[in-house]
């Protein structure tokens, strides 16, 4: 069969693939000209990739298409209304990343509030030349309230580590209460307007849609206590960066722990970066070796299925399936 592979797959997966199917692999190429490109995704039944933007005109030049398996749980790359109405199918790869990403949150809240990148650059650059004054000392982490705003598996396992490690109150403001979190780390559900006016840590983990883009801006900011500190590991559009940025100049908040940015990769002058209270990652937070494996082979075990007429164990769009039971392909 025909696979149109796109960024990011890891090799041992592709290689895989390629010994089974006619795969093509894409990286770095202008997607709406590219003569290859274009000729591949004519013929391809199936894409698999994390970073392609799957649209109504993508999916108009893409006739045969059955599926789209995507190497990542977000899946704000792909118009699941578009590819449903053309009963193709879409898959990610929830579960296998959740510890991972929320090791990433921990660090980003451990090293903003400890400036554990900063004090880094001080200790190298030789400049701890005498023991040191309390403009270096940092915020305590332990004991604190951690505000976490989207409780699904991730926020439950950064949850976990705050009330088992670290001994925080967790609140929660999520689209429904989750009582499992509640029993299981004393978890508080509440409103928005309550978790950003009580948090020292608020942590952004919901996926990106239409109702969670920009919901953090200056209004949310300002709702904040003055030494909050802000995490955002969901995407960079749920919140409105210009706001944060103005956040941060003006002290309405004390730092914040960025993995994901309103634009990916990060222009160089985004005045982020010039911040020694912000501490930055280039949207790592699924990567390590083990789970971007993981997440690679759970996306080709996807692929596989759907293209065989099995139902994909994390299919997202199930009214295909539906369709495709009744009227066949
Ligand atoms: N930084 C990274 O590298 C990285 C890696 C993986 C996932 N993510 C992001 O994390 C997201 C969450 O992943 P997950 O596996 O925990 O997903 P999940 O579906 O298990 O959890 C998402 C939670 O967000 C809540 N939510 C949705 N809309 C909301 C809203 N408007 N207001 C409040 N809460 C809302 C849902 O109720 C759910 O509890 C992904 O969609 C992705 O965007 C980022």
């Amino acid at each position: 069969m025909k696979i149109l592979a796109y960024e990011r797959i890891e090799k041992p997966v592709l290689d895989a693939l390629k010994a089974k199917h006619d795969v093509r692999f894409f990286k770095n190429i202008d997607t709406s000209t590219d003569p290859d490109f274009l000729n591949w995704l004519s013929k391809a039944e199936g894409i698999i990739g994390l970073d392609l933007t799957v649209n109504s005109e993508l999916l108009d030049k893409a006739p045969n298409l059955r599926i789209v398996s995507n190497v990542s749980v977000g899946y704000n790359n792909l118009d699941i209304a578009a590819l449903s109405k053309r009963n193709i199918l879409a898959t990610n790869t929830p579960g296998i990343l959740t510890d991972t990403v929320a090791d990433m949150a921990f660090g980003l809240i451990l090293s903003t509030a400890r400036r554990i990148p900063e004090l880094d650059h001080y200790v190298k650059a030789g400049s701890w030349t005498e023991s040191l004054t309390e403009e270096y000392y940092g915020t305590d982490v332990h004991h604190k309230k951690l505000g976490i705003i989207g409780m699904g598996r991730i926020g439950n396992a950064i949850a976990k580590r705050a009330h088992h490690g670290f001994d925080m109150d967790i609140l929660y403001h999520s689209r429904t209460r989750k009582t499992d979190a509640e029993e299981a780390f004393n978890a508080t559900y509440c409103s928005l307007n309550e978790l950003l006016a009580k948090a020292d840590f608020v942590c952004l983990i919901t996926p990106l849609t239409k109702e969670t883009t920009e919901m953090i801006g200056l209004k949310e900011f300002q709702q904040m206590k003055k030494s909050a500190i802000f995490i955002n590991a969901s995407r960079g559009k749920t919140i409105v960066e210009k706001d944060l940025i103005e956040a941060l100049q003006s002290g309405e908040i004390l730092a914040a722990g960025l993995d994901v940015f309103e634009q990916e990769p990060v222009e160089p002058n985004n005045k982020l970066l010039q911040m020694p209270n912000v501490v930055t990652l280039p949207h790592i937070g699924s990567s390590t070796r083990e789970t971007e494996l993981k997440m690679s082979e759970l996306a080709a075990v996807n692929l596989e299925e759907g293209l065989n007429g099995r139902k994909p164990p994390n299919l997202i769009n199930s009214v295909v399936w539906d369709a495709i039971n009744q009227n066949g392909y």
